[in-house]
C-alpha cells in the first residue's frame, strides 16, 4: 500500500512527458506493488531507481521528452554503463540550470517541482539553482537511502563528504537547509560528473518549499509529487521543526528552521506525503478533499466518489454503506423469492417429470401392445394357411403363390375361382374370419400405428436430447425387455443362460465364481468360521445361502465377496476358472448388507440417482442412466413411492419392504455381475419377497450372480431360487446344488420332509437338531461329513470320525457344576453397584 502511493505519488506527475514505452515501464512498475521486494534486486534496479528520479528531475524542457527511449528499452544499455548513463543525465542536468529566467519559466512550465525553484529563485535571489543536488551527489544520497544494510534513518547522517565532514560543517549540512557552488562562474559541467561532489559551501539557507535537503548534503533534492514539503516552522514547546522532527543546530541561535529533510518511504516516516483526506496538487499546496470526493494518502488530486457512495469533507475513502445495504436488500430478496418459489418449482417439475414419463410409458405400452397384436395376426394367419393347405391339398403346391397373393389384396372372388365349391365355402368362412380378426387388427393398428411408428422411430434416437424423449427410449427398451421376459419365463436353466449370454439383451460381464476348501479362521481365537467349503456359483443364477443362526452365512458371503476383516483366509477361488484376487472386480460386485444403508432425507429416485451418478460409468449418456433407474424402479414395483422421502427414525417415510427393496435396487444400480445380498426379504411378507425376488430373477436373465442368505422361504419362494447352500453349525456344507435335488438327495440320506411341511423349514430344524424322529436316518452331526463324501470333498479331519462326529461348535458346555454366588458375594455385589451409582 505504501509503495503503491509512493509510485502512485512519484510517477503519475503530469510535468513528466514520459513517451509511451517509458509510460508503459512506469506503469509497470506501478502495478509492483511490492516496493521492497523490488529494491532487493541489486545495484542495477538502484541504478534504474535513480534514473527514474533524475528523469523526473530533468525532464523538463521544452514539451519534449528527456532521455533516450532506447536507454530504456536496451535495458543492456541503461544497466551496465554507468558512466555513459550519468554523462547523459549531466547533459539533462545541464538543461535544467539554464541562468534565462524565461527559459525557466519555459523550461519549468508543467513542472510543479521546479516552478518552486523558480519561485525560490525570484524570492531568494539568483543562483538557486546552483544548490541543486548534481549527479555525483543525487548517487551518493540514493545509494546511502536504498543501501539495504546501511539504510539511512531521519536521524542519521550521511557518510562524510566533501562539503559535510569533522573539518568542514557549513550550516547547509544541518536538515533542512542548503548551500551553493563555491563561485557563481563554476562550470555547471560539474553537475554531470558523478564521481565528484561540487564544493558547495556558500550562501547556505533554508531549503526551498517542495525540496527536501538531508543532513549530511548541502544540496536540494525536488520532493516527489505526491509529496508535501512546506517549509518547517518552530515548534516552541518540543523544539522540534514542524512538520518535520528535526531540531535547530545547538549553539547557533540565528539559525532558522529549514524546508524538509528526508525523503522517506512512508512505512518509516509518513510526513512528507499528503495526508489522507487531503490532495497535494503541488508539493507546497494541501487542500482539503470536498465533498462528493475522496482523497487517499500522497494523492495529486481528488477522485470523485462513485455512483450510491457518499464522501463527506475530508473523507479518506468512499462510503460504501449504501452499496452494501443494497445488496443485502437485493440478494435477501432473491433469497426470499427462491425460498417462497423453490416449493412451487420443484412441485411443478416433478409433475412434469412425471407427465413426461406417464406419456412415455403410455407410448411404450402402446408399441407393445401394437407389435403383439402384429405378431398375433401373424400367427394366426400362418395358421390359416396351413389349414387351407390341409385342405386342398393337391392345389396347395399350384397355387400358394397365388393364394398369398389374393390374401394380400383380399380378392374373394378370386380365391372362389380356385377352389371347389365346398371347400370354397369353408375356405370362404376361414377367409372372413381372418378378414375379421384382419380388421380387428388393423382397428387396433389404426389406432396405435401413429404411437407405434413414432416409439418404434424414437426407440434408438441418435440423440437423446428432451426429458421425453429420454423417458421413451427408456420406457420402450423397458416393455421389450418385460415382453422378451414373458416370453422366456418358462425357460429352462440352458434357455437362461442363453439368454443371459445373448449379446442383445446382455451388457454385463459374466463371473463364474468357484471355491474350494474355503476355510475362514478368527484371528483373534482362531475358531474357524467356515470350514472347507466347496462350491460354484454361476452366472444367470440365484443361490439361496441358509442353515441354522451362526452357521456362518454372512461369513460365506463376506469371504466370497472379499469383506472378511478380522479373519484369515484360507483354500482357493477361482472367477472364470482362472485364480485372481476378488478384489480386481470389486466395481462389479454388489453387496447388499444386512442393514439398510438407503438415505433416509432422500426420495426413493434421489437415492437411485445419487447413486448411478456416483456408480455408473462416468461415459454412461443420461439416457442410458435414466434407462437403468427406470428399469430398477419399474422392476422393484416402486413407482408409487418413487417421490416419497425413504424416512428416518424420527421421520415416517416409506414401508419397511419399500425400504428393504430401495436398499437392493441402489445396489442394483451399478449394474452388478456378481450380487450378494444379505437377508433381503428378512422382514418382508411373502408378497413383497416374491416382487423382490422377481427384480433379481430379472437381474440374474442378464447374467448376473446372485448369491443371498435368506431365512425360512416359503415354498413358492424357495422355488424361485437355482441352487442352495446349506450351512450347519461351524460352517461346513451340508448340502450344494440346485434345488430342485435337494429333497432327492435328503431322501436319499433317509430325511424325508413330512406332509405339509415348508423344506427348507425342515431342513434349518434338522441341522438345528431340532427334528429328533427320524427313525433310521443319518443323524445330523454326520451331515456334514455324508455331504464331502457324496461329493469327493475332502473332509475336515476333526469330523472324520464316523460314526462320532465332533464337532467344535457341537460341543456344549458342561453347566452342571455351575455354582451361583452366595449370598454374602451378592450382598457385597450390591454394595459396590450402589456406591458407584451414588459417585
Ligand atoms: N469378525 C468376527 N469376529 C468375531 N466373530 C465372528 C466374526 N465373524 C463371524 N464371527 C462368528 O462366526 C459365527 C458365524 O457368524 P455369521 O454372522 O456368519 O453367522 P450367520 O449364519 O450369518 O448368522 P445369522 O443367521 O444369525 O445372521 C458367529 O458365531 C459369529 O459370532
Amino acid at each position: 500500500m505504501a509503495t503503491s502511493l509512493f509510485f502512485h505519488a512519484f510517477f503519475s506527475s503530469q510535468v513528466m512527458n514520459f513517451n509511451a514505452s517509458q509510460v508503459t515501464m512506469l506503469s509497470n512498475l506501478r502495478m509492483g506493488i511490492n516496493w521492497r521486494s523490488w529494491l532487493k534486486h541489486g545495484s542495477n534496479l538502484r541504478l534504474m531507481i535513480l534514473v527514474l528520479w533524475l528523469c523526473c528531475y530533468v525532464n523538463v524542457g521544452d514539451g519534449q521528452t528527456i532521455g533516450d527511449t532506447s536507454k530504456f528499452d536496451n535495458s543492456s544499455v541503461l544497466y551496465n554503463s554507468t558512466s555513459t548513463l550519468i554523462r547523459e543525465l549531466g547533459n539533462k542536468a545541464k538543461f535544467c540550470v539554464k541562468d534565462r529566467d524565461t527559459d525557466w519559466n519555459r523550461a519549468f512550465n508543467f513542472s510543479s517541482n521546479l516552478r518552486f525553484l523558480y519561485s525560490c529563485q525570484k524570492t531568494k535571489g539568483g543562483g538557486i539553482e546552483r544548490r541543486i543536488c548534481g549527479a555525483a551527489e543525487m548517487k551518493f544520497y540514493l545509494d546511502a537511502f536504498l543501501n539495504k544494510t546501511h539504510k539511512i534513518k531521519n536521524t542519521e547522517y550521511l557518510q562524510p563528504n566533501v562539503n559535510c565532514n569533522r573539518t568542514s560543517w557549513p550550516s547547509g549540512c544541518e536538515p533542512g537547509w542548503g548551500c551553493s557552488t563555491l563561485s557563481p562562474t563554476e562550470p555547471v559541467n560539474q553537475l554531470q560528473n558523478h564521481t565528484q561532489f561540487p564544493q558547495r559551501t556558500e550562501n547556505c539557507m533554508a531549503c526551498c518549499e517542495g525540496f527536501f535537503c538531508p543532513r549530511g548534503l548541502t544540496c536540494m533534492i525536488p520532493c516527489p509529487l505526491g509529496a508535501h514539503c512546506p517549509l518547517a516552522t518552530l515548534n516552541q514547546t518540543t523544539s522540534l521543526c514542524e512538520p518535520y522532527s528535526y531540531q535547530l543546530p545547538p549553539g547557533q541561535p540565528n539559525h532558522t528552521c529549514g524546508g524538509a529533510n528526508v525523503w522517506a518511504d512512508i512505512g518509516s516516516s509518513s510526513e512528507v506525503f499528503c495526508p489522507a483526506g487531503s490532495y497535494c496538487p503541488t508539493t507546497d499546496t494541501k487542500l482539503a478533499c470536498d465533498k462528493g470526493h475522496y482523497c487517499r494518502k500522497g494523492s495529486t488530486s481528488e477522485i470523485l466518489c462513485s455512483k450510491f457512495t457518499s464522501c463527506k469533507r475530508n473523507s479518506e475513502k468512499q462510503n460504501m454503506e449504501a452499496i452494501g445495504i443494497m445488496v443485502i436488500v437485493v440478494v435477501s430478496a432473491i433469497l426470499l423469492i427462491i425460498y417462497c418459489c423453490s416449493g412451487k418449482i420443484l412441485t411443478k417439475r416433478e409433475r412434469r417429470q412425471a407427465e413426461s414419463r406417464e406419456a412415455a410409458v403410455k407410448k411404450a405400452k402402446a408399441h407393445q401392445r401394437w407389435k403383439s397384436a402384429r405378431e398375433g395376426a401373424k400367427t394366426h394367419l400362418s395358421e390359416i394357411r396351413t389349414q387351407i393347405g390341409r385342405t386342398f391339398p393337391g392345389q396347395r403346391s399350384d397355387h400358394d403363390g397365388d393364394t398369398d397373393k389374393m390374401w394380400r389384396r383380399g380378392d374373394s372372388s378370386d380365391m372362389s375361382k380356385h377352389s371347389s365349391p365346398a371347400s370354397a365355402s369353408s375356405a370362404q368362412s376361414s377367409y372372413y374370419d381372418i378378414e375379421v380378426d384382419a380388421a380387428a387388427v388393423s382397428n387396433e393398428r389404426a389406432s396405435l400405428e401413429i404411437e407405434g411408428n413414432r416409439v418404434e422411430k424414437q426407440s434408438l434416437p441418435k440423440t437423446k436430447k428432451t426429458r421425453t424423449q429420454i423417458y421413451k427410449y427408456a420406457y420402450d427398451r423397458i416393455e421389450k425387455e418385460k415382453s422378451m421376459e414373458q416370453e422366456n419365463s418358462n425357460l429352462n436353466f440352458s434357455g437362461i443362460v442363453s439368454m443371459a449370454t445373448n449379446t442383445e439383451t446382455r451388457k454385463r460381464p459374466l463371473l463364474e465364481l468357484s471355491f474350494k476348501d474355503l476355510t475362514l479362521t478368527l484371528k483373534s481365537n482362531g475358531k474357524h468360521v467356515l470350514r472347507c467349503v466347496t462350491g460354484t456359483m454361476q452366472p444367470g443364477r440365484i443361490t439361496a445361502v441358509m442353515g441354522p443362526s451362526g452357521a456362518g452365512k454372512t461369513s460365506l458371503l463376506n469371504a466370497l465377496a472379499g469383506k472378511a476383516v478380522g479373519c484369515k483366509l484360507s483354500g482357493s477361488m477361482l472367477i472364470n476358472g482362472k485364480p485372481d484376487s476378488i478384489h480386481s472386480y470389486k466395481k462389479i460386485i454388489g453387496f447388499v448388507p444386512q442393514d439398510d444403508v438407503v438415505h433416509g432425507n432422500l426420495t426413493v429416485e434421489e437415492n437411485f440417482w445419487f447413486h448411478a451418478k456416483c456408480r455408473l460409468p462416468a461415459g454412461l449418456s443420461k439416457a442410458e442412466k435414466v434407462l437403468v433407474v427406470e428399469r430398477i424402479i419399474d422392476s422393484l414395483g416402486l413407482q408409487a413411492v418413487r417421490n416419497s422421502l425413504v424416512g428416518t427414525v424420527e421421520k415416517r417415510g416409506i414401508s419397511g419392504g419399500q425400504k428393504k427393496r430401495v436398499n437392493v435396487g441402489l445396489e442394483m444400480v451399478m449394474e452388478p455381475s456378481v450380487l450378494f445380498l444379505d437377508e433381503p426379504t428378512s422382514g418382508l411378507d411373502s408378497a413383497s419377497s416374491q416382487l423382490l425376488l422377481r427384480a433379481l430373477r430379472h437381474e440374474a436373465l442378464e447374467g448376473v450372480n446372485i448369491c443371498m442368505v435368506v431365512h425360512q422361504p416359503s415354498y413358492t419362494l424357495f422355488k424361485t431360487f437355482n441352487d442352495l447352500v446349506l450351512l450347519a453349525k461351524g460352517g461346513l456344507t451340508v448340502y450344494h446344488g440346485s434345488v430342485d435335488e435337494v429333497e432327492e438327495y435328503f431322501s436319499g440320506l433317509g430325511i424325508n420332509v413330512p406332509d405339509r411341511i415348508n423344506p427348507p423349514d425342515y431342513y434349518i430344524d434338522v441341522l438345528e437338531g431340532i427334528v429328533t424322529s427320524m427313525g433310521d436316518s443319518v443323524g445330523y452331526k454326520e451331515l456334514p461329513e455324508r455331504w464331502n463324501r457324496h461329493k469327493g470333498y475332502s473332509v475336515p479331519s476333526d469330523i472324520d470320525t464316523n460314526p462320532i462326529i465332533r464337532h467344535n461348535f457341537l460341543k456344549s458346555r458342561d453347566l452342571s457344576h455351575r455354582r451361583t454366588p452366595l449370598m454374602l458375594q451378592q450382598y457385597k455385589y450390591f454394595l459396590g453397584r450402589f456406591a458407584s451409582s451414588t459417585t
